[in-house]
């Protein structure tokens, strides 16, 4: 195959955030001030986001199954979770607490180390993985007030070991035993999901293959104006399913974009935030929806989420799944392979969810319900998308 070429990316001059909230505490860069439409309304107590919260699941429930009555009724909460809301909160989800607390633990650790010692796994311009800022292409792109660490995990020709922190020394063994079981709540989930769609409960688990897994731990320091700035730009997920770990005492962050309003995502203990990404959106057609998300930063308190991103494999074809489109629900999305679409996300800066998902959307005005007539639209072979000089997780 020809090389590929990569043209240098410029990215500028990044001030780390958290060295500069310890030398310059009222400090805010250029680069990080948001323009007017961006910025963050802090809000009020009368604001009326601030009473509506996002489902709770209790996998419990659901795992116990049969035909009981509360297995069924949590099902439906499910389906309605993933419809109207895209996201909800997972309690007895099966994963220790302990844990939980424990990569919890190696995330705030790595943090809290020297700049000189993150650096030794740093994030190259344009990509994704090691320590750093991702999503930046340019030396005027606005700044997220958040350092990143970000790793691919599964399959293991995704991971570049020397992105591997080795300090912590328990980083590499907890982060492992974490993703397995991260992995077998996404299965589990997954059959759940299949379920509410009326769907054999292994469709997706058997359709996604050796599928694809990246951790990505965001550290946000505190800002002397969180009105001015965002924590991480508005966005929707490329994944099937993203599983997200608040950590303890951490700041409420999260918002996530229901009717035009910013809705934070209060904090439950032990439990995990899951999110529909745009691959299940696709899947769907439409059905279940990707939301677009933002972290916002706070005056006093730092914050720490630690996010799981699953996907299908690369090699993958992805399109809306037949027994999702009919008359009365048009083809929505074109079909592709998973690769192509991580290539397209990952090579963008975060731009809320219109754009990622336009890659996957039909363009004609008239929309088929005959999923064939789209599969002219594949612009690649099905190649083996691997990650050497590339930008994939
Ligand atoms: O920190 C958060 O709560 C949001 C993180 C997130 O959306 C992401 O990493 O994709
Ligand atoms: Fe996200």
């Amino acid at each position: 195959m020809a090389p590929v070429l990569i043209p240098p990316i410029k990215i500028g001059h990044i001030d780390d955030v958290q060295e500069l909230t310890k030398v310059r505490p009222t400090t805010v860069p250029e680069r990080y001030v948001r323009n007017m439409a961006e910025r963050p309304t802090v809000p009020t107590f009368s604001s009326p986001s601030q009473s509506l919260d996002i489902p709770v699941i209790d996998l419990s429930k659901l795992v116990q199954g049969g035909d009981d009555e509360a297995a069924r009724r949590e099902l439906m909460k499910l389906a309605a979770s993933c419809e109207e809301w895209g996201f909800f909160q997972v309690i007895n989800h099966g994963i220790d607490k302990d844990l939980l607390e424990r990569i919890e633990k190696v995330a705030t650790d790595f943090f809290m180390l020297p700049l000189e010692e993150k650096q030794k796994y740093p994030m190259a311009p344009g990509t994704i993985q090691g320590y750093g800022h991702a999503f930046v292409f340019s030396e005027d792109q606005k700044l997220d007030w958040c350092n990143m660490l970000a790793l691919g995990v599964e399959p293991h020709y995704i991971r570049n070991p020397k992105l591997w922190p080795t300090n912590p020394a328990k980083f590499s063994e907890t982060l492992e035993m974490y993703s397995t079981k991260v992995r077998k709540l996404c299965q589990t989930l997954l059959r759940f999901i299949a379920m509410t769609l009326g769907l054999n409960q292994d469709t997706f688990n058997d359709m996604f293959g050796v599928s694809v897994q990246a951790v990505r731990m965001n550290y946000y320091p505190p800002c002397s104006r969180p009105d001015l700035v965002l924590g991480l730009s508005p966005h929707s997920d490329g994944s099937a399913l993203t599983v997200l770990q608040q950590g303890l005492g951490s700041s409420v962050g999260l918002q996530i974009l229901k009717d035009n309003t910013w809705v934070p995502v209060q904090p439950v203990t032990n439990a995990l935030v899951i999110n529909i990404g745009d691959t299940m959106e696709v899947l769907t057609n439409g059905k279940y929806k990707s939301v677009e998300h933002r972290a916002v930063t706070h005056k006093e308190k730092d914050r720490l989420s630690i996010v799981t991103f699953y996907a299908p494999s690369y090699e993958i074809e992805l399109g809306p799944l037949p027994e999702l489109v009919d008359d009365n629900h048009p083809c929505l999305y074109r079909t592709y392979y998973h690769g192509e679409y991580n290539r397209h996300y990952v090579t963008n800066k975060l731009q809320g969810k219109k754009k990622t998902l336009e890659f996957a959307k039909i363009q004609t005005t008239k929309i088929s319900t005959n999923l064939r007539s789209h599969s002219s639209v594949l612009t690649t072979p099905p190649i083996r998308f691997l990650c050497e000089n590339m930008t994939y997780w």
